[in-house]
């Protein structure tokens, strides 16, 4: 069975014209990026078959859902998908238990069956069962809206900003939910966010979306080191690096991480040696130096190659770095880029200071 999910959608409403032809990984989280107005839930919903595009194919790991050469189209209730939304929608006078199982009458299928108790262990959300939403925080709620929409089992999960309405602590709270999803989870996810943080901790794979086309998909790191892309210049331009915590400098307040072999100091993260980690570290906070610098307070001096370069209009250039095997992105000011003289292919050593480094 092919593990992809082929989507190729037209759409014109008037004003605003979808066109996307998209291939896309059949596990892990492929999130959809992009300005408001970009198209983002357009997809979704025509993946969910609530849209219709006239000239469309879907097939969801191998099966088809539409094809409108064929005239196939599934209607949703057809199609195996879990959907969550911003809100969590879920039914004011059902407690937790009833409205997590309330679509498996519909399926056929018990409780015990639908995997339930694993589904319940993932959110955390045992010793909530017999309350009523009413009496929820909005991240509960949202857990319970996942664990709905996963308890059918479904071939594909849908997320629309789910974190999007709830305030910045509630977010912090739900996303290890989130994160142990990725990590267990063997159905593909397409997530819609704005949230870099979300992009940073959850993405596997990046789908950009612009005025109703696909700007750049890929792999995360493949996409976020594309320098012709405008994020690349943003302020918010970012790498992330996934590795395991090496050790703990507590005196310090320090971990060492360890990512595909390269050593990082950064603020000390509260789990056991051996944990898998996401960091992230901004453009902004990475410079180069030719010579290996004898006495400096900065703990993370990488040797590394230049591998790309664009210079923007206001005075800034974007270097593109691989360390190791790993993409690095650097701002550095143009004038700079001039005085060393730097090229591609040039030698040199990117300085990231450790305390920039967010887990
Ligand atoms: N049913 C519809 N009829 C007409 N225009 C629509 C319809 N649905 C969406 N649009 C338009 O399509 C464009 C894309 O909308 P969409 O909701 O997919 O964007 P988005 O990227 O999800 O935005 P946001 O981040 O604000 O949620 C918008 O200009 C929107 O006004």
């Amino acid at each position: 069975m092919t593990q992809t999910i082929s989507a190729r959608f037209r759409l014109d409403y008037g004003d605003f014209r979808f066109d996307a032809d998209l291939t896309l990984p059949g596990s892990g989280i492929t999130v959809l990026f992009g300005p408001s107005g970009s198209g983002k839930t357009t997809l979704l919903r025509c993946i969910a078959g609530l849209q219709r595009s006239p000239h469309g194919f879907l097939s969801v790991n191998g099966k088809i859902w539409q094809d409108s050469a064929r005239n196939i189209f599934l209607p949703t209730y057809q199609r195996a998908l879990g959907y969550v939304f911003q809100e969590a929608n879920l039914f004011p006078h059902l407690n937790v238990y009833r409205n997590v199982c309330f679509g498996l009458k519909r399926i056929g299928k018990r409780p015990a069956d639908a995997g339930l108790d694993p589904t319940i262990e993932l959110l955390g959300i045992g010793h909530l069962l017999d309350r009523m939403p009413a009496r929820l925080s909005g991240g509960e709620r949202q857990r319970v809206a996942i664990a709905r929409a996963l308890v059918l089992q479904p071939d594909i999960l849908l997320m629309d900003e789910p974190l999007a309405a709830l305030d910045f602590q509630r977010k912090q709270e739900i996303l290890p939910y989130l994160t142990r999803l990725h990590q267990e989870l063997d159905i593909p996810v397409l997530y819609v966010t704005h949230a870099r943080q979300e992009v940073a901790k959850l993405a596997d794979h990046l789908v950009v979306l612009r005025e109703g086309r696909v700007q750049a998909e890929g792999p995360l790191t493949e996409t976020l080191s594309r320098l012709d892309l405008p994020q690349a210049e943003s302020k918010q331009a970012a790498m992330i690096w996934e590795g395991r915590i090496a050790a703990h400098e507590s005196d310090f307040h320090l971990t060492r991480i360890d990512c595909a072999g390269i050593e990082l100091s950064m603020p000390l993260i509260d789990a056991p040696v051996g944990t898998p980690v996401r960091v992230q570290i901004f453009a902004r906070d990475v410079s180069v130096t030719l010579a290996a610098p004898q006495a400096t307070s900065i703990l993370n001096v990488l040797p590394a190659t230049i591998t790309g370069m664009a210079d923007s209009s206001n005075g800034q250039t974007v270097l593109r770095l691989k360390v190791g095997s790993l993409p690095l992105l650097a701002h550095i000011t143009s004038k700079s880029r001039q005085l060393l003289n730097l090229q591609i292919g040039n030698s040199l050593y990117a300085q990231i200071k450790g305390t920039s480094i967010l887990n």
